[in-house]
């Protein structure tokens, strides 16, 4: 222990230095004063001379030797050669006082207890808020004194030992700027590397990742460093476990001296660079010649906290990009619509005929055929393929509100609007804005619509100011606008507007000839998320091709990929296939001839039953639906009403069970939803 009490601190009082703050170790190397960048204390003073003193410690006592032209005094008495130094004396150079305090003896040295026994460790709040490392206040205590220690006589001093400079906060706002723009995550710690040697003088400063995917596990600087120098294995270990820094003071003399990497370097610090709370890497910093002091240590927090965050920006971004790009790969393209039935050659030369323009689209067709796929082609092809594609189903959001989803509102709007909130147009801005399910749009929401589309400005709810956005609108409805504007539920000048270019997505009833391409479609994609291979039996085939798929594309997918992952085995035979419905009976539109009605309902669900029944009996008695009705057991009334319900419905047509032609006026079989 007795050497604990020849440890000692120079502390400045008065002129310039760096740094203000010096421990001294009677093991260390002695210590050197003076105006040039070399010394330990570097003096900012005209009266100094390059090399002006040293302070050592020999025969169990301290000591300064003066080397300068203008003399160094300690209290006052000019030191001739060199002079011994006790507790509490003043050094004076020209203008910088620097007061010499021996550690009492009682103390171990001030905030450092030598590995391996116990690190030091800091509590490390920079790291996880790099917005206090500029705050003294918040700064991390590095030292504590025991209350037996005498409080420094000069408190402002020693405050300066423990605030960021000046030049700290300058090579610090530098690096910070110089990070923003660093173009990749080696070059952000290179940067860190640089600002930490830079501005504490140390000899190496290193950067090891945790992560053994990382392209860049290990960086030293500076380059001139041997490329096989070391990072302490030792200190990496306990930076990770105790998640907190680790500042070595390697006590020379010490029953345990450093051993490993670290006994070439006078001290050495460890910062865990954490994300989430959990180190992903460590950063080292050694020192020859002295100690780091605390402002170091200090300005090496601040640049790990930034450098961690920093880190785990780009590693975010990088996510983002992949994820951005696989989106982007998957986002589909015109040709990504799939089948080759002359229907789908026509919606894919609309879609490359539309996507260019800078015209509304107005997509219609039956629910599920396909109406987002093709206005996610639209904007892939478009010029505004690099801006945002914002999608909003207008009959998802209640029609209160709508106008402030669409338009956005202002703090204070109504109740529950505690902040400013973008509406879809503003998000969209640049890109394109898909109006799923127009025709639900009240009407009041259609007349502003209108005024948007017609390039005017709009208004947050409860704003004051107008705002213009530069949006493409794709409008989609299943609904026949037409109709909806003789019905006076849709506003015929917003129709006009919305279709300037009307395309119509064919139901899949119009291309069954698509149904075998897109099954093998949703089959593949199903097992490969699935990492199998399924297969579709001919009799699976066979009864995807005859069913009438009231849900279009949509269903299809359903259905494929419902008994693909039911199924126990690869193969997916008919009974898989969960078709509910009879609807499989029956023949598509405008095929000749009646549809082949089994023995059999397709299952014992009383829904699936009747309409069995109605199609049996329907083409038992070739579509005469007074005889169907007796049959059956029920009025002629109820059957005609069945009929009907069984068309809007399931898109079932009376005369597609018979050989019986249409009556002239008979509109084509369309599904629920459809005019
Ligand atoms: N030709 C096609 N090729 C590949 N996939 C298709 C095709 N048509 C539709 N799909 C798929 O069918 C599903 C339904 O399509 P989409 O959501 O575009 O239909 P929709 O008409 O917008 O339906 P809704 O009116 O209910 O919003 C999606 O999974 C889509 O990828």
């Amino acid at each position: 222990m007795e050497r604990y009490a020849m440890r000692a601190r120079l502390t400045l009082e008065g002129g310039e230095c760096m740094p203000p703050t010096l421990d001294l170790s009677p093991t260390g190397q002695p210590v050197t004063l003076g105006r040039s960048r070399d010394n330990t204390v570097i003096l900012r003073d005209e009266m100094a001379s390059r090399t002006h003193a040293k302070v050592y410690f020999e025969d169990g006592r301290w000591h300064v030797r003066d080397f300068g032209l203008n003399g160094t005094r300690v209290d006052g008495l000019r030191v001739s050669g060199a002079t011994e130094l006790t507790d509490g004396q003043r050094i004076k150079i020209g203008e910088v006082v620097l007061r010499f305090v021996l550690e009492p003896k009682a103390l171990p040295r001030s905030g450092a207890t030598p590995l391996p026994a116990a690190p030091v460790t800091m509590p490390n709040k920079a790291l996880n808020d790099s917005r206090q490392v500029a705050n003294p206040q918040n700064a991390t205590k590095l030292h504590e004194y025991p209350q037996e220690r005498p409080v420094p006589t000069e408190p402002a001093a020693d405050q300066t030992a423990k605030q960021l400079r000046v030049d700290e906060l300058t090579a610090l706002c530098k690096f910070m700027t110089g990070a923003v723009e660093a173009k990749s995550p080696h070059d952000l710690v290179g940067l860190a590397l640089r600002a930490i040697l830079n501005q504490t003088a140390a000899k190496i400063a290193g950067y090891l990742s945790l992560d053994q995917d990382d392209p860049s596990p290990k960086i030293v600087l500076p380059e001139s460093a041997p490329i096989d120098t070391a990072l302490s294995k030792r200190l990496t270990l306990q930076a990770q476990k105790v998640g907190k820094p680790i500042w070595l003071f390697p006590d020379l003399s010490d029953a345990h001296p450093p051993t490993d990497s670290l006994s070439a370097f006078t001290d050495a610090i460890c910062i865990p660079l954490k994300a989430s709370g959990e180190p992903f890497a460590t950063l080292h910093v050694y020192r020859s010649g002295r100690a780091f002091v605390e402002r170091d240590v200090r300005f090496i927090e601040a640049v790990a906290g930034f450098l961690a965050h920093g880190l785990e920006i780009s590693r975010t971004r990088r996510t983002l990009e992949a994820e951005n790009s696989r989106l982007r790969t998957h986002t589909p393209a015109a040709d990504d619509i799939i089948g080759g039935s002359n229907a789908v050659i026509h919606l894919r030369q609309q879609i490359l005929r539309a996507a260019p323009q800078q015209f509304t689209v107005l997509v219609q067709g039956e629910s599920g055929s396909g109406k987002e796929l093709v206005a996610l082609a639209l904007h892939r092809n478009s010029r505004r393929a690099d801006g945002p594609l914002v999608v909003v189903n207008c009959a998802a959001i209640a029609p209160t509100l709508l106008e402030a989803e669409l338009f956005g509102y202002k703090k204070g709007a109504f109740s529950g609007a505690d902040r400013d909130h973008p509406g879809l147009f503003q998000q969209a801005d640049e890109g394109t804005l898909f109006l799923d399910e127009v025709g639900e749009l009240s009407l009041e929401c259609q007349a502003k619509l209108l005024r948007v589309i017609e390039g005017k400005a709009f208004r947050p709810v409860g704003g004051t100011g107008d705002i213009k956005a530069d949006v493409r609108v794709v409008a989609a409805t299943h609904r026949d606008l037409e109709k909806e504007v003789k019905a006076g539920r849709f506003r015929q000048d917003l129709m006009f507007r919305l279709k300037v270019i009307p395309i119509r997505v064919p139901s899949l009833r119009e291309h069954p000839e698509d149904i075998p391409e897109l099954a093998s479609f949703f089959l593949a994609k199903v097992s490969s998320e699935c990492r199998r291979r399924f297969k579709l039996t001919p009799a699976a085939m066979r009864k995807l091709q005859a069913y009438q798929w009231p849900g279009n594309v949509r269903q299809l997918r359903a259905a494929i990929e419902s008994a693909a992952v039911m199924s126990e085995g690869d193969t997916i035979d008919a009974d898989a296939l969960p078709l509910s419905g009879a609807t499989e009976m029956v023949p598509p539109p405008g095929a000749s001839g009646a549809g082949v009605i089994p023995e059999l309902p397709p299952s014992l669900d009383m829904n699936d039953i009747e309409t069995w029944a109605i199609c049996r009996a329907m083409k038992q008695t070739n579509g005469n639906v007074s005889h169907a009705a007796k049959l059956l057991g029920i009025s002629r009334d109820t059957l005609h009403t069945k009929l009907k319900r069984l068309k809007e419905e399931k898109g079932i047509d009376r005369y597609a069970l018979t050989n019986t032609p249409a009556p002239l006026g008979t509109p084509e079989p369309v599904a629920a939803g459809e005019a």
